[in-house]
């Protein structure tokens, strides 16, 4: 009798399977794989349910952790959700960044990722013109950026890493522009969710090259990895604005949704990351970089094998081997083939 339960409850399965599509709803409807997987009724959509899709409660975190005020970016949490979102807060410059914005934002990934109610950081531009416009040219001199010192920097390159090596994921929500060391800030995020109005570029109108300037580091290295040698080589030599959705044909975002979408479709991605295995999503940030970034890279993943390797039996007879002064018995472990 149980072989009769099993093949009826294979044949649900193969009939789901082949149970025709619905069309994705036309108005406002996302057609990706967030809404395909809600057609499909397997015993994981069973369990799980849909992700729910009701706006979360921001919390502000005014302040870093030494109690200085933020002033150009907008740090929030969601109550009761593992969701911080990030803003730079310079809409009256298109959020062009200065040194001053990019300490900030350096100081409120670092609290992201030291807060272990944190799973997934959203990345994005205070209103609906601009993500991010690159550095703030009225205050670019001759070696850097300068504002409230005497000398330049060119930090972002700092800010650019800390995203690349944080071991959460990141994502650009992005309504507006986003160009030169702005297109390099969503590149470097682990996935980017694009409003229906927003403009990439490296960059078109006045930017990039065409201000005299370049970003050979990440933003040309990753820049190549997401759209191929020949299209990053097009989008820095000829420095041109794309629409969303050439961006995405480019494989440079993950979806386009419609302006007004874009915040709930964002922190849809989040939950639907964050009902998975914290530490499964951090292993594979780290190996999906490890083989571009070297040496750094394999620190980065080889430190996620120490990580999980001292949470294991075999792991802890060492340390508390040493610890009792004994001998540390490994005998008791397999040797695995
Ligand atoms: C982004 C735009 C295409 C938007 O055009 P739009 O017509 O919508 O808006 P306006 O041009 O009128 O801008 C409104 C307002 O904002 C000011 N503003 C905009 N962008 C910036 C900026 N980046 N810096 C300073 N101010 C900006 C603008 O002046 C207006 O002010 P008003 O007072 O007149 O109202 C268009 O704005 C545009 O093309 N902006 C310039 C983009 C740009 O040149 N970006 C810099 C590229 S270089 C860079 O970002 C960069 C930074 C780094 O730190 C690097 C580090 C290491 C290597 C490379 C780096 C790098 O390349």
């Amino acid at each position: 009798m149980s072989d009769v339960n099993t093949a009826r409850k294979r044949l649900a399965v193969v009939a789901n399977h082949l149970a025709p599509v619905r069309p994705a709803p036309t108005t406002g409807g996302l057609i990706g794989p967030s809404n395909c997987s809600a057609l499909i009724n397997d015993s994981y959509h069973r369990i799980h349910g849909e992700v729910p899709t009701h706006e979360p409660v921001w919390e502000i975190v005014a302040c870093d952790e030494n109690g200085k005020e933020f002033t150009d970016i907008i740090y929030e949490k969601a109550v009761g959700e593992a969701i911080a979102k990030i803003t730079i807060n310079r809409p009256e410059r298109r959020n062009a960044f200065r040194p001053h914005t990019v300490k900030e934002l350096i100081r409120a990934f670092n609290d992201a990722r030291d807060d272990s109610l944190v799973g997934v950081i959203i990345f994005t531009g205070k209103g609906t013109k601009a993500f991010c416009s690159g550095g703030d040219q009225a205050l670019r001199s001759k070696d850097g950026y300068a504002d409230y010192e005497n000398f330049g920097r060119l930090n972002v390159l700092d800010l650019q890493v800390q995203i690349r090596r944080l071991p959460k994921p990141v994502i650009a929500m992005v309504a507006g522009y986003a160009v030169g060391g702005g297109h390099v800030l969503h590149m470097v995020c682990d996935l980017t969710i694009a409003a229906d109005n927003a403009i990439f570029g490296q960059t078109g109108g006045q930017t990039g090259p065409k201000v005299g300037s370049f970003d050979a580091g990440y933003g040309s290295s990753i820049m190549s990895r997401l759209v191929g040698p020949k299209k990053a080589r097009e989008m820095w030599f000829l420095a041109r604005f794309y629409s969303a959705s050439e961006a995405e044909k480019m494989g440079l975002v993950n979806i386009v949704v419609p302006l007004e979408k874009l915040e709930q479709e964002t922190v849809k991605w989040c939950r639907e990351i964050l009902r998975n295995s914290p530490t499964a999503i951090r292993v594979l940030k780290s190996s999906l970089n490890a083989v571009d970034d070297g040496h750094a890279g394999l620190q980065e993943l080889g430190g996620d094998t120490t990580l999980i390797f001292y949470g294991t039996e075999e792991g802890n007879e060492g340390k508390t081997a040493y610890v009792e002064r004994r001998r540390p018995d490994f005998s008791k472990f397999p040797r695995r083939p």
